[in-house]
């Protein structure tokens, strides 16, 4: 078992990206609360394949239906099921790759994992389209952490060299938060984003890709959310970002950095209390985390994106009926660039996972 995550609010993830259907079971939320679907829509919109040039041409609206777990428009606290179908398959481009596996995609070794059992249209259960499911519980979970002024931003942090503004690390304004995602290319600044846009592009025509990173934050966190040890809230984001598929690093604050740094450089330093005995420091090199446990600054982190495995550059690769090498040219419609729709991918697995760590310090009814 792998596809089903969490603690005290689990999602469930599952179907194939050329199968009927797929779609997600939330367990665990909170009940009688209000969801905004439109809102849900939004943050599925933002990550649905076929709309840009950047992205890969299969065309899915990615319209879900709700099986279970509302009633008389409140959640029941019962399990939240939701199904998206499947409406743009073309499976024609696949059959070759499960004898001729794709480099860096997940052919061999879920070949190897399931014996040959695994449906291989589309990478199946492998494929970032097992994303969209969890875009629609992180839109679940962004609006209960919404109820306690917890917000979410991402952006396109770098495209290969290219880099495009960070968040202030101690006030990464949630206006901002918005207004990139409500773009079609999620920057800051839009002078990197049209280099990037074309750097892209030129990959594409290249018969290649790229990749890059996703910086993210989350602002409003309480203090004192996370354990230490096993449980550091950075363990289990780290666990369910990682899930995301292409994801090849996440580092907190300052991350690797960090090493290059001096502790009286690197230490941020303690200069207010609130009313509610809150402290706040004067700059945030660890990312709002200090032994597993928020600290109440702003939750910071990056995540890294290989390049799209799947280029039609010709490659070597090895004919499994046969043992012998053999070029392979990947047909299909991919991703010239992955991290462009995995900016809503990556906000959607904070929300939840910090749902998930809440619950487990402060119970559900925190929420009430
Ligand atoms: C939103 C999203 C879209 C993706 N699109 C593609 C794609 O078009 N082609 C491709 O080869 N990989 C794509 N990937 C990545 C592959 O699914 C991934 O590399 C593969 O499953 C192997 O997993 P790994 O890279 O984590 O090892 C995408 C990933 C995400 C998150
Ligand atoms: C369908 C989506 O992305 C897919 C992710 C993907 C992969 O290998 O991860 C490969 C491509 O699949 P296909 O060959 O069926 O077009 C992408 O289009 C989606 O994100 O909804």
């Amino acid at each position: 078992m792998s596809s089903c995550w969490g603690n005290q609010i689990k999602l469930t993830i599952f179907g194939e990206s050329h199968g009927t259907a797929i779609g997600g079971v939330i367990d665990g939320l909170p009940p009688g609360l209000t969801i905004d679907f439109d809102e849900v829509g939004f943050q599925m919109k933002r990550r649905a394949p076929g709309q840009h040039q950047w992205s890969t041409h299969r065309h899915e609206t990615d319209e879900w239906e709700l099986l279970s777990g509302m009633f008389q428009g409140k959640t029941t606290g019962t399990p939240l099921a939701f199904q998206i179908r499947n409406r743009d398959q073309k499976s024609k481009a696949y059959a070759e790759l499960n004898i001729v596996p794709r480099p860096s995609h997940a052919d061999f070794t879920g070949n190897v994992r399931y014996h040959g059992y695994q449906d291989y249209r589309g990478g199946g259960h492998f494929s970032g389209r097992l994303t969209a499911p969890l875009v629609f519980a992180g839109a679940v979970a962004r609006q209960v952490l919404a109820t306690k002024n917890i917000q979410i931003g991402g952006h396109i942090r770098t495209i290969g060299t290219l880099s495009d503004t960070r968040f202030n690390p101690i006030d990464p304004a949630s206006h901002l938060f918005r207004e990139v995602a409500l773009k079609q290319f999620p920057v800051i600044d839009d002078t990197a984003g049209d280099q990037m846009k074309a750097l892209i592009e030129s990959a594409r025509k290249d018969c290649d890709s790229v990749g890059g990173t996703v910086e993210a934050a989350i602002i409003g966190v309480p203090a004192g959310i996370g354990s230490p040890i096993f449980d550091a809230l950075e363990s289990s984001m780290a666990s369910i970002l990682f899930a995301i598929p292409a994801v090849k690093g996440v580092s907190f604050g300052d991350g690797f950095d960090i090493t290059t740094l001096r502790g009286s450089q690197a230490n941020d330093q303690y200069d207010q209390m609130d009313d509610q005995r809150n402290l706040t420091t004067s700059s945030n090199h660890n990312g709002g985390i200090l032994g597993g446990i928020t600290s109440g600054m702003p939750i910071l982190l990056n995540v890294a994106f290989k390049p799209t495995a799947s280029i039609a550059k010709p490659q070597q690769s090895i004919n499994m009926r046969t043992g012998e090498q053999t070029k392979l040219i990947v047909k299909g419609r991919h991703d010239p660039c992955i991290v462009p729709r995995a900016v809503p991918v990556v906000e959607a697995a904070m929300a939840f996972s910090l749902l998930d760590s809440i619950c487990q310090i402060k119970g559900l009814e925190y929420w009430s």
